[in-house]
């Protein structure tokens, strides 16, 4: 059976429009006006048991909206949709049972009572065993480090404290699948690192199927062997990060460090039938940028005859701006294969 399965799903919202002025806040009172916001609009993918899969698009892409509605919160306005099997705005009870939401923005925890007394009740609202409960706290707490944080009040916690915290709370029945609706925002980076390397184990040892949205794609890189990539409501991308990587990346740049003074002019003559770009930092170094296309040791052969490397380091391009580049274009297809896409309309 599949994790999750969605098919055309979507979600559109009434949005009351406000007139202005007084006149148009008198006309509001009698007769209302909306407008339709589609949040989400007919999509469809599917996630087996036990894959992590990233959610990521900009804001306002439609992300939230569909954790939502997989997690029973809201109702679709069209298509299907089974997580476990199940249609979770209508199977509410079983399918609760069945999985974990933290959302990084919202706690699922009392705030002024002790964390402690929070996962009791939580025990109580999933129907857990105390022995089960017990069994799995423990375990919990000492995977998370959380043994002095349980009889603090909630909002005496750290950030850290608290969403690692809330992992545990949605983890207690222990949920087959598990939706983290950016679960690292604004935490620093020993956080989050011990947030992601607890996801892994999780996921390895427990085979837990992840779904995650996130900005941070440091997130993805570390947990995600797929990633669906959605734009103003619909998914411009599904497949592995890696792939994504490779069709975006258009190339590399190397960077220099000389032991001498090194003038712009001999590395472009020594480079002169590549076509490769060059920058100078300073006199003792420059950055080299050349398209994949390019053997790495076809360029450094030309240069190493007639300049004195002291240093080289070699950068591919970063995921940050490849999905930079990929959300303003719009289109995870690259600029080749659009113009082939267009040709073949205009052919046909
Ligand atoms: N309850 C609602 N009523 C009206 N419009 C809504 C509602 N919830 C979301 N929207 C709209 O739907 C669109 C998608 O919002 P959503 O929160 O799903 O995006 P998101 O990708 O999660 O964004 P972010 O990264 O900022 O959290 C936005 O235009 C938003 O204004």
């Amino acid at each position: 059976m599949l994790a999750i399965d969605v098919k055309d799903l979507r979600k559109q919202f009434n949005v009351q429009k406000n007139r202005e002025g007084l006149s148009g806040a008198l006309k509001d009172l009698f007769k209302r006006e909306y407008t339709e916001v589609t949040a989400v609009k007919d999509i469809s993918f599917q996630i087996p048991q036990g894959e992590i899969c990233g959610y990521i698009g900009e804001n306002g892409a439609g992300k939230s909206t569909t954790i939502k509605m997989l997690t029973g919160i809201l109702v679709p306005t069209a298509g299907d949709l089974r997580v476990n099997g199940y249609v979770p705005y209508k199977d509410r009870e079983k399918f609760v049972a069945e999985i974990g939401v933290v959302f990084g923005q919202r706690s699922q925890l009392w705030w002024d009572i002790g964390v402690i007394e929070s996962f009791q009740l939580l025990r109580k609202v999933y129907r857990v065993s105390e022995a089960d409960f017990r069994k799995r706290l423990n375990n919990l707490i000492e995977r998370l480090d959380l043994g002095d944080l349980l009889n603090r009040p909630v909002r005496k916690l750290s950030l850290g404290q608290r969403m690692r915290c809330e992992l545990v709370a949605s983890l207690l029945h222990n949920p087959s699948i598990l939706f983290l609706d950016e679960p690292t925002i604004g935490l620093d980076i020993i956080v989050k690192t011990e947030i992601r390397e607890f996801l892994k184990d999780l996921n390895r040892e427990e085979g837990t199927t992840i779904l995650l949205t996130t900005h941070d794609l440091q997130d993805i890189e570390a947990l995600c062997s797929r990633v669906i990539m959605l734009d103003d409501g619909r998914i411009i991308y599904d497949g592995g990060l890696e792939d994504l990587k490779n069709r975006w990346s258009k190339g590399r740049e190397i960077h220099f460090e000389f032991s001498t003074q090194t003038k712009l002019a001999t590395l472009q003559a020594l480079t002169g039938d590549l076509d490769v770009t060059w920058k100078m930092d300073n006199d003792l170094t420059a950055t080299m940028w050349l398209p994949h296309a390019i053997n790495v040791s076809d360029a450094l052969s030309k240069v190493v005859g007639g300049a004195a490397i002291q240093d080289i380091k070699i950068v591919e391009t970063n995921t940050d701006e490849i999905v930079r580049e990929i959300y303003r274009s719009g289109s995870a297809s690259t600029e080749s294969e659009q113009q082939a896409a267009l040709k073949e309309t205009t052919v046909s």
